[in-house]
């Protein structure tokens, strides 16, 4: 949902991953483990050449698995990861900075409730 509205505003191209069967034409996949699962993520053969530098946005991090698999995809087409930005960190990622060595940068984290007061 962001993505398209960021690659627009900093001149990059906006290279769609998502669930299985979402994506139209040839695919290749990433399968990582969920906190409730397995799941897969797809991106269209070719839409990453080796040598671009990406920057994977998503709303949320929570395990940091999904990241992590879109990290692992892009690498396996000689994409250079630069950085990894989400809207939402839940408590999980709480003071993680890095996914898989990349910078992970948060832009709202829910408070404990011992941090109310
Ligand atoms: O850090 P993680 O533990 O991997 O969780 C983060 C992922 O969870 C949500 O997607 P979800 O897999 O729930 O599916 P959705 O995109 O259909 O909401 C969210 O959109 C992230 O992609
Ligand atoms: N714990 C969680 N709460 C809400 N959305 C999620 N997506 C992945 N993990 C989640």
């Amino acid at each position: 949902m962001f993505g398209p509205a960021i690659a627009l505003a900093i001149g990059a191209k906006f290279v769609p991953l998502r669930k299985p069967r979402k994506l139209p034409g040839e695919v290749i996949s990433e399968s990582y483990v969920l906190e409730y699962g397995t799941d897969c993520l797809e991106m269209h053969v070719g839409a990453v050449e080796p040598g671009e530098r990406v920057i994977v946005i998503d709303d949320l991090v929570a395990t940091g698995g999904t990241l992590s698999a879109a990290i692992k995809l892009l690498e396996r087409v000689g994409a250079e990861v630069v950085e990894c930005a989400c809207v939402i960190g839940l408590p999980e990622v709480k003071d993680c900075c890095r996914i898989k060595g990349r910078p992970l940068y948060i832009l709202v984290e829910p408070r404990l409730s011992d941090e109310c007061c």
